[in-house]
């Protein structure tokens, strides 16, 4: 079954600049005819630089803005047609703006937000305990929010997005100004609740560590256009055909003989990292050049890091596309 149906979907923006005789009237064109299917349970990964449209995507598909032209289905409703109903189905949570009653304990939060989506006091009373006890609510249970740590409310907003048991969630930059360990902590729990509640997972992040832990999918959009919709797992793989090559030889090395394709990042005395161009030669015989050099110690052969790929995509013009 599709959670998410985008088709043709397209916003633009009308606004005033300047003053008096200098008035004029800009147009920005912030969706551009964007069409996409999610299917239920799939957790994807929507990304952009800045101003590429993400926000207004999530905007439309919550039903907080109307589209300039186009359609899309959430769960079978029209999301700025049918808002209430739809609000009951999904769960939403920007990382930029709390949701949570700032004087208010996550406790009363909670109860309060039973009562909004007239949750039945046994649902109520078991969904609770099970987020609290997932989302380790306890050691704050009882703190007003105002007095949590970011990455505190951040889990608080996450499990008060979920009490209703929403079938999808929308993340708008959920880790955004989290520490190290609270960011794992919050990507760790988002990707448990997709996988063991199949809930449909739509996220927004600028962090490549949120995307390769939770999305299955990922979507780069820029320009407001869709510039590549693919499995995370292949992104890599199949994008970007480099390799980081990472040797350690057991006595100094000297030289690496100049090859195709094969570009040196680092030299050390006892080591190599190179980037290899797999369409311009093969790693056995990167190998098997090093092996003539001198006694290797180790080797690991690594994908680029999704940053590099991802900045990659960025900077091709919107009108090329790219297809993996
Ligand atoms: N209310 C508005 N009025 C005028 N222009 C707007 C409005 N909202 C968004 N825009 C413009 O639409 C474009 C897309 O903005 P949007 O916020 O959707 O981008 P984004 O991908 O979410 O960016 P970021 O990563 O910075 O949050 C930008 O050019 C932005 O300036």
């Amino acid at each position: 079954m599709v959670a998410i149906h985008i088709d043709h979907l397209y916003k633009s923006f009308t606004f005033s600049r300047g003053w008096g005789k200098h008035r004029k009237q800009t147009n920005v064109v912030a969706v551009d005819r964007i069409s996409l299917n999610i299917p239920c349970g799939q957790a994807i990964a929507f990304i952009g630089p800045n101003g590429a449209g993400k926000s207004t995507t999530i905007k439309m598909l919550t039903g907080i803005l109307h589209p300039t032209a186009g359609k899309a289905m959430v769960l079978g409703y029209v999301p700025w047609k049918d808002r209430q109903s739809l609000a009951r189905r999904i769960g939403v949570v920007f990382g930029q703006r709390s949701q949570l009653w700032y004087h208010l304990p996550p406790r009363d939060t909670l109860e309060l937000l039973a009562r909004i989506y007239d949750l039945e006091p046994k649902v109520f009373r078991q969904r609770r305990d099970s987020l609290v006890e997932r989302f380790g609510l306890n050691e704050f249970w009882s703190t007003p929010v105002r007095k949590l740590s970011l990455g505190q409310r951040m889990r608080a907003e996450v499990a008060a997005s979920l009490l209703h048991a929403p079938q999808i969630l929308f993340l708008d930059e959920p880790t955004i100004g989290l520490d190290v360990l609270a960011r794992q902590k919050l990507r760790n729990l988002i990707c448990e609740w997709n996988q063991q509640e199949g809930t449909t997972v739509f996220l927004t992040s600028h962090d490549t560590g949120d995307i390769e832990r939770v999305a299955q999918r990922i979507i780069v959009i820029n320009h407001g256009q869709v510039m590549l919709d693919a499995p995370v797992s292949e992104l890599r793989r199949r994008y970007l055909n480099e390799k980081i090559l990472s040797v350690k030889f057991h006595t100094p090395i000297y030289e690496f003989p100049t090859l195709q394709g094969v570009r040196q990042l680092e030299v050390m005395d006892f080591g190599l990292k190179l980037e290899i161009n797999t369409r311009l030669i093969p790693i056995e015989q990167v190998i098997s050049q090093i092996l003539q050099i001198g006694s290797v110690a180790d080797v690991a052969i690594e994908d680029p890091p999704l940053d590099a790929v991802i900045a990659h995509i960025y900077n091709q013009p919107a009108s090329e596309g790219l297809s993996l």
